[in-house]
């Protein structure tokens, strides 16, 4: 899957608009576009930038294929002398992005892509879709983390996930976020995430009872968790398990039972009141069926003596918010004369009006306690570390502010191609998930909290702000000129 070309995994507008670019002589315009998102998603106080990765992979096979241009030229869509044009077309772009595990917030940029129209208009479908699934499902798996705590978490979602790509990518999103192994095997040979699971149904059904289903697995295997709601729980299946986990004494590791109907607050109670009787006071409960942050949050408050939870469906769908709602956006283009001017779309929703320019976001921290006190986007080219003190203000509401002397400055968006060059290579996943977990312990527990957290500023500079209200005024004038002709 890493190894793919998805250069046609764009939108056919996007082709139709590099046409007309090349068309008039436009293609080599020189552009800036920037993705962000304008909500935090499942009303989170924050999101867990994932999918970059796969943008890597991606953009390191971009380039029309002899086949691609075929089948292009069957649809009679496009201007065949367009299409010997994209034979030649290579990414020679810059991009700048998040690292992975990083947190992000709604209304800063998380990634900037800037070279020719042409090529950063091709390639906003394929990353629009890779980081909004990828950033909601490790924003999914981290709140689901916040409510296990410490216990262990598997991701059991491939059967559920919307195909294969998605149960992929999603399971090495939801471990950057907070689980600890996944279910699917390719994903933990594509990606080295760990592999973990139990046995199904089936095996107990074949056997027809708990007992013989339970012996020959663990005639067939040292460690052992058995799954034990096939027929009754408490009255055949736990019996059954302890039974077997005697008999075969230390040729197993009677590791755990899995617990997947009834109400797992009273079973599990009960369950581990049999396995401690019989001795196995080391022996887990693992739980699934439906799981996500709000039941594991209400079987803790229960008092449930669940050890480890496996979680599927809700996690890898985003049950509760099926999309992140990224947008890409033109903020910045050459005015044909070798200028950079800004660009921006004027919508009647404040809240939908793009920041023009090319930008830098910072998340400033504060040095005695090392928390983040906002995150502070500029004009790229601005430092805030060589301001003494540092105003920081809210975008729309100017008068709430605050000033800020003790603090440090760290740029979000870093280079990861320059000139079309990979500059920037990914750490093992491993690295990616500590660094998602360390970052999350810079966050006040405010920001932090699963249900109404406090918004965390994302304020825009001076210099950003005032660059935003010219560029509307120009806009307006424009406007209300045309009304007046
Ligand atoms: N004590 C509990 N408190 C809150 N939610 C629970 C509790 N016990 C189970 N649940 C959750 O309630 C939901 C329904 O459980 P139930 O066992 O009835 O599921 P089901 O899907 O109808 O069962 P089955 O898998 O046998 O068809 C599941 O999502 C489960 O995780
Ligand atoms: O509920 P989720 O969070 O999606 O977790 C995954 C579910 O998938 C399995 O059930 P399934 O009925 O598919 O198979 P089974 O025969 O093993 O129970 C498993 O037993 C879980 O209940
Ligand atoms: O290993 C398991 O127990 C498992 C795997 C996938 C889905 N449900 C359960």
């Amino acid at each position: 899957m890493p190894e793919e070309n998805l250069t046609l995994h764009t939108d056919a507008y996007e082709l139709s608009m590099m046409q007309t670019y090349w068309g008039k002589h436009l293609q080599n315009r020189h552009a800036v576009f920037e993705m962000y998102f304008r909500k935090n998603p499942f009303g989170n106080g924050y999101a867990i930038f994932a999918g970059l990765q796969h943008v890597i992979d991606y953009v390191n096979h971009l380039g029309f294929t002899d086949s691609d241009i075929k089948y292009l030229k069957s649809t009679h869509f496009f201007n065949p002398k367009f299409l010997d044009y994209l034979r030649h077309f290579k990414f020679h772009g810059t991009i700048r992005s998040a690292h992975e595990g990083d947190l992000v917030f709604a209304n800063e940029p998380i990634v900037q892509v800037e070279g020719t129209i042409v090529e950063c208009q091709l390639v906003e479908t394929a990353i629009l879709n890779m980081v909004n699934y990828q950033t909601l499902i490790a924003t999914k798996a981290s709140r689901i983390r916040t409510a296990a705590g410490d216990d262990p978490i598997m991701e059991f979602g491939s059967r559920r996930a919307q195909e294969v790509s998605a149960a992929l990518w999603g399971t090495r999103a939801a471990y950057i976020g907070g689980f600890d192994s996944t279910s699917n095997v390719l994903a933990g040979k594509l990606f080295g995430l760990p592999i973990a699971g139990t046995h199904a149904h089936s095996l107990v059904e074949l056997y027809g009872n708990d007992y013989d289903a339970f012996k020959a697995y663990a005639e067939t295997h040292y460690n052992c968790t058995f799954l034990v709601d096939t027929y009754n729980t408490l009255k055949s299946g736990v019996p059954a398990a302890i039974k077997v986990a005697k008999e075969m004494g230390n040729k197993i590791n009677f590791a755990a039972v899995r617990l997947d109907s009834g109400d797992m607050a009273y079973l599990s109670k009960r369950v581990r009141e049999m396995l401690d009787a019989a001795g196995f006071t080391n022996t887990k409960i693992v739980a699934s069926n439906g799981l996500d942050e709000n039941i594991i949050t209400d079987l803790k408050m229960q008092h449930a003596k669940i050890d480890a939870w496996g979680v599927g469906t809700q996690l890898i769908t985003a049950y509760d918010q099926p999309s992140l709602g990224g947008v890409y956006k033109l903020v910045s283009i050459d005015n044909g004369h070798g200028k950079m001017r800004n660009a921006m779309k004027l919508t009647n929703n404040p809240a939908k009006i793009t920041t023009p320019g090319k930008k830098q976001v910072w998340r400033i921290t504060k040095r005695s306690d090392g928390k983040s006190e906002g995150d502070y986007i500029t004009i790229n080219g601005e430092n805030p570390n060589l301001e003494k003190s540092l105003y920081m203000f809210h975008p729309q509401y100017t008068y709430i502010n605050k000033t800020l002397t003790d603090f440090k400055a760290e740029p979000l968006l870093k280079t990861i191609f320059k000139d079309g060059k990979q500059v920037y290579h990914e750490p093992p996943v491993g690295d990616i998930k500590r660094h998602a977990n360390a970052s999350l312990a810079s966050l006040w527990p405010e920001y932090r909290r699963q249900l109404n957290p406090q918004d965390y500023p994302v304020d825009l500079s001076k210099e950003c702000w005032q660059n935003k209200q010219d560029t509307i005024k120009k806009i307006h004038n424009y406007v209300n000129k045309k009304l007046d002709n």
